[in-house]
């Protein structure tokens, strides 16, 4: 359908803003990330996240990432401190990547991309539901964590890449019990942080952004395997899922302060 945001990359993010003005907006993501712009920030928190493993529920292959969901009905698996005030409950985590190894990411650092993106997205409870959330400035937080490509690959990524092959293709989608995300963190928990958008339509300018400074390590197999999903149902002509990222978007008056000096 029209709505259907696959259509979107199709048409291109640079069209997204005649059916989303806010595409256009003074708050959106992702964005470039300059050490000459950045503000050290001393009064910024360290985060920490508690999850759940058995919160873990499935893996989908909606035509446009690939995404685990999670038990989010209460505080099961929350994400707390840094800038957030409050709890935030990890909903669903996703990718992003290209169709090769020198792009994918959607952040850029000091002009550096990466082979891709893991987002973990949390929404924050005082909101009703998800839906309320989204609608608000500080109704979601998006953990982001750089995909590198290196020869010792992150073992923990194993588990999300072998369930590839169960949903190749859009629609398609399997149980994914029993995972506690945070084995995908890297070492350091330095962070960026500043305040965005979805990268997708509706790019609503709801998201508390924070970017790790320390990327994880996955294969080039390992990148491949993410790119032989496909955009399409079972039974049309293969579209290879790839380049699902966003460019980076004007930075206007925002600040991004980092927590690290
Ligand atoms: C596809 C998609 C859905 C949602 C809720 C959020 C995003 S993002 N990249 O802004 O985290 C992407
Ligand atoms: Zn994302």
């Amino acid at each position: 359908g029209f709505h259907d945001i696959s259509l979107y990359f199709f048409l291109g993010p640079d069209q997204w803003h005649k059916n989303y003005p806010i595409a256009k907006g003074r708050h959106q993501s992702p964005i470039e990330i300059n050490n000459k712009e950045v503000h050290y920030d001393r009064s910024l928190l360290p985060w920490f996240a508690s999850y759940d493993p058995g919160a873990a529920k499935t893996i989908l292959n909606n035509g446009k990432t690939c995404r685990v969901v999670f038990d989010d009905s209460f505080d099961r698996s929350v994400l707390r401190g840094g800038p957030l005030s409050g709890v935030y409950r990890l909903r669903q985590l996703h990718f992003h990547w290209g169709s090769s190894d020198d792009h994918g990411s959607e952040h850029v650092v000091n002009g550096v991309r990466y082979a891709g993106e893991l987002h973990l997205l949390h929404w924050n409870p005082k909101y009703s539901n998800y839906l309320d959330a989204v609608r608000r400035a500080d109704g979601i937080a998006v953990l982001a964590i750089f995909l590198q490509v290196g020869k010792t690959p992150k073992p923990e990524m194993k588990r999300i890449l072998e369930e590839i092959n169960a949903i190749k293709t859009k629609g398609k989608e399997a149980p994914f019990p029993n995972f506690d995300p945070s084995i995908l963190f890297p070492k350091s928990h330095d962070y960026w942080t500043y305040h965005g958008s979805f990268t997708t339509p509706p790019c609503e300018e709801c998201i508390t952004w924070i970017v790790l400074r320390e990327p994880i390590i996955v294969s080039s197999d390992q990148m491949a395997k993410l790119r032989s999903l496909s955009k399409n149902a079972e039974n049309e002509p293969d579209i290879p899922l790839v380049d699902n990222w966003r460019p980076t978007q004007p930075l206007y008056f925002r600040m991004v302060s980092a927590s690290f000096l």
